[in-house]
């Protein structure tokens, strides 16, 4: 793929020594093909690893894809520097005006709050009322497809009995559908997280397909049936080690937490866990920037509808 990726942004070490095909902004510059511009508000607190994964996701397409970082205005973040957010995130002030092809709405790690207890809920609110007129498609990861589905549905999110932890199999619902082609019947994908949204609220919607679900984990991708909007409850951009970052930091909190499942070989969490998942983040966001994204958006994206 070529990912335009700014000069000094960590994420392009990394990528390239993975032999993902990076252009700099020069030779981006010089290509005559209009990029994919994809938006990505990036809520997670570590940001520099959220921008690895998802530019990781996005690159494996012979498309050109120019990723934008979105920042909150009304939050100061407290993980990462206002240094790296200054250099290469804009505000929404800066890029309301603009359409994009793509939009990528993160997870946070605030899902034990209510939607209006998060400092940021009338900033996000307002940003996901835009990206239905000014965003061809957009994902919502985790926190942010469970925001994304109370906002635009009104539909609740649950906190679970326990933390949702580990690699959970899933079951493809509907292969006709092009967001799931290529995946297998059954796949695997990662969960971490305290609530969820649960089927029975989505199936009240008929605009809304669940597309994949779990036994254990339950609803994973869920899609408007126009396309527009994609909710993934899971993290399957994360990296081998996320959940085994996540358990070491809860077990130095003494927080007891409980080993994520089916993550380690033998269960023991001083081992490098098997990457089992990867192949289903390529698919679902090679997916993603072909048919809803590259195949749908307009050529000349400020053109009026
Ligand atoms: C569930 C999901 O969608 S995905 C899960 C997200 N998971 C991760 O990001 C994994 C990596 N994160 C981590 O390991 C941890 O969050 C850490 C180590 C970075 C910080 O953990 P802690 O010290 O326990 O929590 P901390 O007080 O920093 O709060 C976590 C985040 O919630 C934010 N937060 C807390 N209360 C509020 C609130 N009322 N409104 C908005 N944001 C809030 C914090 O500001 C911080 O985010 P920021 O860094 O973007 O500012
Ligand atoms: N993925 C999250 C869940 C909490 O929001 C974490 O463990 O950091």
């Amino acid at each position: 793929m070529p990912i335009k990726v700014q000069r000094d942004l960590p994420a392009k070490a990394i990528l390239e020594e993975e032999n993902i095909f990076i252009m700099d902004e020069d030779r981006a510059m010089s290509q005559d093909i209009r990029p994919l511009e994809i938006l990505i508000l990036n809520l997670m607190p570590l940001k520099e690893e959220t921008e690895t994964q998802l530019m990781r996701a996005l690159s494996n397409t012979p498309l050109q894809v120019d990723c934008t970082f979105l920042m909150l205005s009304t939050h100061v973040s407290k993980n990462t520097s206002a240094s790296h957010l200054n250099k290469f995130y804009v505000t929404f002030d800066d890029i309301k005006k603009k359409k994009f092809d793509g939009m990528i709405i993160t997870g946070a790690p605030v899902e034990n709050l209510e939607y209006e207890e998060v400092n940021y809920w009338p900033e996000l609110s307002m940003m996901m009322e835009w990206s239905k007129t000014h965003v061809t498609s957009t994902i919502h990861i985790c926190w942010g497809a469970q925001a994304g589905l109370y906002y635009h549905y009104g539909i609740p999110k649950y906190p679970m009995k326990k933390k949702l932890s580990g690699i959970y199999n899933h079951r493809v619902l509907d292969r006709k559908v092009p967001l799931v082609r290529s995946l297998n019947d059954f796949f695997l994908a990662p969960h971490s997280r305290y609530t969820e949204v649960r089927k029975e609220d989505i199936l009240k919607h008929p605009e809304l397909a669940i597309l994949a679900q779990s036994d254990e984990a339950g609803v994973f991708l869920v899609m408007s049936r126009d396309g527009r909007q994609i909710f993934v409850q899971g993290h399957p951009e994360y990296d081998r080690m996320t959940l085994n970052n996540e358990y070491h930091r809860d077990l130095n909190k003494g927080l007891n937490p409980e080993v994520p499942y089916n993550y380690y070989e033998d269960n023991d969490p001083f081992s490098a866990p098997p990457l089992t998942w990867r192949n289903t983040s390529n698919t679902l966001y090679t997916n993603w920037l072909n048919y809803y994204v590259y195949q749908v958006t307009p050529y000349l994206l400020d053109a009026e509808e």
